[in-house]
């Protein structure tokens, strides 16, 4: 379904270089690494928001970056990490924005678009917000109305840019259930950025490992979240356990030694 060859990309003193991935349908796929590694660059590429060095963003075999808008759209859907809200909009109509690229130019939206944002509303739990000013939301929620917004074209591709920052314990968890049942259910392949490798060991049908630009390891969680992978790519000593055939991984510090 998604596929990324060679992807590279330079803001000058930093470079992403030669990134290939591959994503099937209903496939979850983890970029974990350190900060400055590189994730946000990757799936700002993939999505278009940065102009990689060739065309090597493919959906379907189609090359997504020279689809017109409107297509591009239906078929690829990004979550940022962070977004700082210009206007009091209401929760409604942020995520009724998500369909701006398939109305026309002075289009309004209509009943059905209302009502698709509503139904995306449900499914993040937010319903109860949609008349509150998105200018004061807490972050968490901030996070849970953009994959509402994402969702609401129905995209085949979700990024996901660390959906879980500014979320508690309870509400990490949704989100990361939601987007398991959203591939597992519709079949939509999801890449997302995570720091937490447990989240990730837990969420992820496989897992890139990022450094310096570079994807350092990919495959399966129980492939990558290895004692001498995660030292070498954190620089951190790491103890890994087993549970429930799942990897769980702590620091090794003195608290646990
Ligand atoms: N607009 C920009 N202009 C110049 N350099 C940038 C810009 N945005 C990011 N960078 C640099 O690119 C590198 C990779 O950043 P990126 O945000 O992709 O990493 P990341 O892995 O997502 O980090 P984090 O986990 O901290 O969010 C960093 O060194 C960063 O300073």
């Amino acid at each position: 379904m998604l596929e990324v060859r060679g992807l590279s990309f330079s803001y000058g003193d930093f470079s992403v270089d030669d990134v290939c991935l591959e994503v099937g349908e209903g496939e979850i796929l983890t970029l974990l690494g350190p900060n400055g590694s590189g994730k946000t660059t990757v799936l700002k590429s993939i999505y278009g928001l940065l102009r990689p060095r060739e065309r090597c963003v493919f959906i379907d075999g189609k090359d997504c970056h020279s689809l017109p808008l409107r297509e591009r759209a239906r078929l690829v859907g990004y979550v940022p990490q962070s977004h700082h809200p210009p206007f009091p909009y209401t929760v409604l109509d942020v995520v009724v924005m998500g369909l701006a690229s398939q109305l026309g130019v002075f289009e309004s939206p209509k009943k059905e678009h209302y009502q698709k944002a509503l139904e995306k509303l449900k499914l993040v739990g937010m319903v109860r917000f949609k008349d509150k000013p998105y200018t004061e939301l807490s972050g968490g929620q901030l996070q849970l109305v953009l994959i509402a917004r994402a969702l609401v074209q129905e995209p085949r591709v979700l990024l996901l840019d660390e959906p879980t920052a500014h979320l508690d314990f309870k509400n990490q968890v949704r989100v990361l259930e939601i987007v398991k049942r959203l591939a597992g259910r519709e079949g939509i392949s999801a890449v997302m950025a995570l720091h937490d490798p447990n989240l990730a060991s837990m969420y992820s049908d496989r897992i890139a490992l990022l450094k310096d630009g570079r994807i350092k390891a990919i495959g399966k969680p129980d492939e990558i979240l290895r004692e001498e992978i995660l030292e070498d790519v954190y620089g951190v000593p790491v103890c890994v356990l087993e549970f429930n055939g799942l990897r769980i991984i702590l620091p090794k510090t003195e608290v646990i030694q």
